[in-house]
């Protein structure tokens, strides 16, 4: 299967860590969030050992399964394989989509790749990737460890030089997920936005109907 054979039809992309959804059950929160209208998920544990992910992953799997939503894992290309879920995100930090390519020979599997750098759009990681996390739109206390801030010019300038689907993440919110949209955005991505409202559901469908306006 071919990049171009692959469809991107998802437009509300939420990003959970049982840390995120602080006193709220994370699997009570997934399950509100695509009631709401998330249509991707990715699961982003930054802290827990293989064996604690690779639990928590498999009881959202269940979920998002039941839903016919599709899983991503960030980072650990392991645990994708392991669960056989639809991809894995990477970024500069991580396993790079060409070496993820060699040992997931799957090629209908997603792999999405965070672009912090310019230089990043000619490089073979993009071309075998399915999407691109634009990381970030703009500052974000979720994640500090960022090098640049694209802003909404840069959303712009990166969609004047690829065709891959575009993902925006990083401080995105129903005040201005409309202007990320409009800036060139295919899919937006968040975790605040839903994790930590008080009714996630009603969050998702709020983000959502900006997006469809
Ligand atoms: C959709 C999406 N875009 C960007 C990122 C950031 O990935 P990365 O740069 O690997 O940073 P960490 O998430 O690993 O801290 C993402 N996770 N998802
Ligand atoms: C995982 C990630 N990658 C770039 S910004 C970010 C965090 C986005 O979190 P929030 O939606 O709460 O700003
Ligand atoms: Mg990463």
């Amino acid at each position: 299967m071919t990049r171009k054979e692959k469809t991107f039809p998802y437009q509300l992309y939420l990003v959970i860590s049982k840390n995120d959804c602080k006193n709220k059950n994370m699997l009570h929160v997934a399950e509100q969030a695509i009631l709401g209208g998330v249509d991707l998920i990715q699961i982003r544990e930054k802290k827990l050992s293989y064996e604690l992910f690779l639990e928590e992953a498999a009881r959202l799997l269940e979920i998002t399964t039941k839903y016919g939503v599709p899983l991503i894992i960030n980072d650990n290309i392991n645990i994708a394989i392991q669960l056989d879920t639809a991809g894995v995100h990477v970024g500069n930090n991580d396993i790079a989509p060409t070496q993820i390519r060699k040992i997931w020979n799957e090629p209908s599997k997603l792999i999405g790749y965070s672009i912090e750098y310019m230089d990043q759009l000619k490089s073979d990681d993009c071309i075998v990737s399915d999407y691109l996390g634009i990381s970030p739109v703009f500052l974000t206390p979720t994640k500090k460890d960022t090098v640049t801030e694209w802003g909404l010019s840069g959303i712009t300038k990166i969609r004047k030089n690829t065709d891959l689907p575009l993902i925006a993440i990083g401080n995105i919110h129903k005040e201005n997920i409309r202007s990320v949209i409009k800036a060139g955005a295919d899919c937006i991505a968040v975790v605040s936005a839903i994790c930590s409202a008080i009714e996630p559901q009603k969050a998702a469908f709020e983000l959502k109907n900006e997006i469809l306006k």
